[in-house]
Order: C-alpha cells, then sequence, then structure tokens
C-alpha cells in the first residue's frame, strides 16, 4: 500500500492545510503509485522558515561535537533503513537497486564525514601587527538555508547539502524535487528519528515554483543551496542576489570522454557505457559526448556496439536489470524529442533510438540504449543536455582537437580521457574547461571528500564536498583581542 507523508516543521509531521497531495508513480509500472507528499501552502513554508530561524539561534550554541553526534545518529538510523529506502527510490526514480543501495550508503558516509567536521578547527590565529594582541578568525554558520534538490539523487544531494549546513550551526528547510519526494520523506524521517532540536531541519513539500521559488525569495532565508537545471538555477540566482543572500547552484553538465589512439580501448568502452548509461545516463556528470581519435576510432566503435548490446534494460528492482526506465513520462519524452532532433540533424542512429520492444517493459517509461555516429559540434544532441540513455560518438584526428571540441559547449562540469600518453594527460588538466578532470577514469564517480563543481554554466563556481562546504555553508569573523 502507498504512503502518504506529512510535511516536517518545527518537529512535527503536519498535513498541508491545502488538504491536496502530489502522487508520486513507479517510471517502471506506470499506474503505480508508490506513495505521495504535501502539496504545501507558503503559509506552511513561512511557518518552517519561521521556525528555522528561532531555531538555529540554540543550535549554534551547542559545540561542534554534539552537533556531529546528532549527524552520526542519523547515520546508524539510516544504515537500519537501508532497504527500505532504497528500495523506495528504485521504485520512485528508477534506477538499479544495487545503485540506490549504493547512493544510501554514500549519504551514510557524507553524514559520518560531516559529524567528524564538529570537531576540526573553525578558524586560523593570524599575527596581528600588535604583538600583545591576539587575532584569528572564526567560521559562524550563515543562519536559514533554503535546500532545493532534484530527482536523479534524491538521497545523496539533499545528504550532502543538509549534513555540511547542520555541521557548521545552520538550521534547514528542504524542498525536494516532487518525482523523489517520498524517497526523501524517508531520509527524514530517519532525522526525526535522531531527535534533532525541534525547528532545526525542517521538510517542505510542494511546487517548484510555489515553495521552491518561495524559499530562495524568503527574506529570513539567509542561503539557498540548488541543484537542478539551469533555467530554475539562473533564476534562483537572480532572485537570491537581488535579496542579498548567498547562493550555490549545481546545474547540468554535457560531458565529454575524450578517446584517445594510445589508450586501453576495453578500459574505455566499460567506463563510456558505465559514464554515459548507468542511472539511464540521468547524472549531471554522465558522459555523453565520446570523442575519439580517428586511429582508434573503428575498433572503439565496433567494441562499443558490441558491449552496449549485452545491456538488460528492466525494473531496476529486478536482480538482472543493468540499467532501468527514464525517471518519469517527462523526461522519456525529453529524451525521446532529443533522439528525433538527432536524426533530424543528420547524425547517423547506430544502436537503439526507441522503446524495448519486450512486452514485460511496455508498462515502464523505457528507453534503448541509443548511440549515435557522425555527430557535428553543431548538433543539438552534442550540445544540450539530454539526461537520458544517449551517447554521442564524433570523430578527431588529434587530442588537442578533441580537447577544443569537447571545450566547445556551455557547459563545464566533468570530463574524462583515456590515453596512455603522459603529455597528452597533462594538456588535458589544463585546458579542459571542467571542475572535475578525470585520467583513465569515467565522468561520474564523485567523491564525497573532495570539492564538487563544475566551470561554465554548470555552476555557480561555488564548490560542494569535501571540506570546500564550509566555505558556502560558514561565513567569517575576524576577531581582534587586546587585553
Ligand atoms: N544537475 C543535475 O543534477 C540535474 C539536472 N537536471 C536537468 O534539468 C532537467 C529538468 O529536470 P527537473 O526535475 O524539471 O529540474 P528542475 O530544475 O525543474 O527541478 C529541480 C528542483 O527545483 C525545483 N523547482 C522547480 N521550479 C522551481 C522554481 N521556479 N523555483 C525554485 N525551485 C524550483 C524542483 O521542484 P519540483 O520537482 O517540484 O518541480 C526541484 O526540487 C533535466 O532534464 C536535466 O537536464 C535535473 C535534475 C538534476
Ligand atoms: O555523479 C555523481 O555521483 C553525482 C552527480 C550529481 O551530482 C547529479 O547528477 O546531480
Amino acid at each position: 500500500m502507498s504512503q502518504q507523508f506529512n510535511n516536517f516543521i518545527n518537529g512535527k509531521w503536519k498535513a498541508s492545510s491545502s488538504k491536496e497531495v502530489i502522487e508520486s508513480y513507479n517510471p517502471a509500472k506506470k499506474s503505480e503509485v508508490i506513495g505521495s507528499v504535501q502539496k504545501s501552502t507558503r503559509e506552511e513554508l513561512n511557518e518552517a522558515v519561521e521556525g528555522a530561524k528561532a531555531a538555529q539561534k540554540k543550535w549554534k550554541k551547542l559545540a561542534g561535537a554534539e552537533r556531529g553526534n546528532y549527524l552520526f545518529k542519523v547515520a546508524n538510523i539510516m544504515e537500519e533503513n537501508l532497504e527500505d529506502i532504497a528500495k523506495t527510490m528504485t521504485k520512485e526514480m528508477g534506477k538499479s537497486l544495487p545503485e540506490a543501495k549504493g547512493e544510501t550508503n554514500r549519504g551514510i558516509a557524507i553524514l559520518r564525514y560531516y559529524a567528524g567536521e564538529g570537531m576540526r578547527s573553525d578558524g586560523d590565529v593570524i599575527p596581528a601587527t600588535d604583538p600583545s594582541a591576539l587575532m584569528y578568525s572564526k567560521r559562524v554558520p550563515i543562519g536559514v538555508v533554503g535546500v532545493i534538490t532534484p530527482w536523479n539523487f534524491p538521497v545523496a544531494i539533499p545528504i550532502w547539502k543538509m549534513a555540511p549546513a547542520l555541521i557548521y550551526g545552520n538550521a534547514v528547510v528542504l524542498k525536494p524535487a516532487s518525482e523523489g519526494s517520498v524517497t526523501a520523506a524517508k531520509v527524514i524521517e530517519c532525522f526525526d528519528k535522531a531527535n534533532f532540536p525541534d525547528g532545526v531541519i525542517n521538510f517542505v513539500t510542494g511546487s517548484g515554483s510555489v515553495i521552491g521559488q518561495g524559499l530562495a525569495e524568503h527574506p529570513d532565508v539567509n542561503a539557498i543551496t540548488f541543484t537542478g537545471s539551469n533555467a530554475v538555477g539562473k533564476n534562483i540566482g537572480v532572485i537570491a542576489a537581488q535579496k542579498g543572500g548567498k547562493y550555490q547552484l549545481e546545474m547540468g553538465g554535457k560531458n565529454p570522454i575524450i578517446v584517445a589512439d594510445d589508450c586501453d580501448v576495453d578500459a574505455a568502452v566499460a567506463a563510456t557505457l558505465s559514464g554515459g548509461l548507468k542511472s539511464t545516463g540521468q547524472k549531471c556528470t554522465c558522459s555523453s559526448r565520446v570523442i575519439v581519435q580517428a586511429g582508434i576510432y573503428e575498433t572503439f566503435k565496433e567494441k562499443l556496439l558490441e558491449k552496449a548490446k549485452q545491456i538488460t534494460v528492466g525494473d531496476g528492482m529486478d536482480a538482472d536489470t543493468w540499467m532501468g526506465p527514464c525517471a518519469s513520462e517527462s523526461q522519456f519524452n525529453t529524451v525521446k524529442h532529443y533522439i528525433e532532433k538527432g536524426k533530424e540533424e543528420g547524425a547517423t542512429l547506430l544502436l537503439g533510438g526507441k522503446e524495448p520492444t519486450d512486452e514485460k517493459l511496455k508498462d515502464g517509461y523505457y528507453i534503448e540504449p541509443t548511440i549515435f555516429d557522425d555527430v557535428k559540434t553543431s548538433m543539438t544532441i552534442a550540445q544540450e543536455e539530454i539526461f537520458g540513455p544517449v551517447l554521442a560518438l564524433m570523430k578527431v584526428d588529434t587530442v588537442e582537437e578533441a580537447i577544443h571540441l569537447a571545450n566547445d559547449v556551455e557547459f563545464g562540469l566533468s570530463a574524462s580521457i583515456y590515453t596512455s600518453n603522459i603529455e597528452h594527460m597533462l594538456t588535458f588538466i589544463d585546458d579542459m574547461e571542467a571542475g572535475l578532470v578525470r585520467i583513465n577514469a569515467e565522468t561520474a564517480g564523485v567523491e564525497l571528500q573532495a570539492p564538487f563543481g563544475g566551470m561554465k554554466a554548470s555552476s555557480s563556481y561555488s564548490r560542494e564536498q569535501g571540506q570546500a562546504a564550509k566555505e558556502f555553508f560558514t561565513t567569517m569573523k575576524t576577531v581582534f583581542i587586546k587585553g
């Protein structure tokens, strides 16, 4: 039976006064409702922000180690509920169960990483010009942080934003993507069970244009952290800048993988498929442009096709599924639109491009692994983020040409090269306009202890995760003491 979740405001689970809910459907079985959340009003959002503002004043006074203990507790509770959270994720947005378990484990590891932060240095002593004075910098919280998250990582992304916000002494209001809200509610249940003081964590569901926009506009929300599409992200940036708030935006990618003549071809093929098609291509770090040097092009293409044909598409809950459905009807339609565009604009469809014919898959938003050949950089499928299982092959003569092509998009999130040549590696590291540059590794594969973020239109140049998160979730006080 599908579960209904309320908002979590000021330490209480409450239904919305709208008396309306948003239902979440299983993309592998279109008619199966897996749960519902509240379609909240601005009044409920205001209540959450008010509660957060009051709670933050006490929360910031706790010792960092004490705040850390709360995060350790949530991590333990999540570990006990891992199976249920991961299954909910698979049913709500379609990624395969092993991937969903991996993501939930990652959420747990992030909680523990930031829990430890509560006992680490929060400033520096700086020599004052007056030798009898003590001068130091001290990191302090910002206040209330608004967290707006997407559906593609409904556990890891809310946690990698909330955990650092909380450990550094902020209170949080989370507005998750409607299509990932049931999974997010299960994460918030774990926070609730850890008995955080009322108001420190709030969860308000509803439409992006009402609750998301309302959070960004709210005068008492001091900082907003967002992951999602460029259109929404840019709007949030403008709103935050106008009201004088801090903002952090992680948006799309159009990530290239360069395959040089001198690489290990089998490894490059494996990385292209894993980086491009895992999670059905719905990661901002997914590879979508495969830029291959002429000398190896035919061999690479042949091996890629052979392996891609072996991919098993199906319900993420089935043990033999490698690739699940698109997360929603709108994603499914977007991907089909881009496949048509690719054909219209003259790319050669090598593989897939349609819904699987298997009767078992008729009831889901499935699309076959799709590979285009002869893709030119001017084509839409080489420029726009598809967020689906679609790879675009592009041929180049030299690695320099490959890097030039790789940079010829508005995005700059992640990029990878397969080569055994140290000069190619160094040129790539220097010249690639991307926040993550990966050598002989796929474009996806974010590590929680390292900075994460993009260049160009992929982000607001701020960085998330690892120690970099401190920069966004705190501000600085310079203290001067003279006896
Ligand atoms: N970089 C990434 O990781 C992601 C990129 N994308 C890209 O974006 C495309 C569209 O996906 P979509 O889910 O629609 O992404 P959106 O940017 O629309 O949604 C991301 C989050 O923003 C919220 N939101 C929507 N409108 C507003 C608004 N006006 N003000 C504030 N918040 C808002 C959403 O709420 P609600 O769900 O209620 O609309 C959701 O919580 C994808 O096809 C993909 O290309 C998407 C997800 C993640
Ligand atoms: O690749 C990853 O693990 C994270 C990707 C991501 O942040 C995203 O798709 O939003």
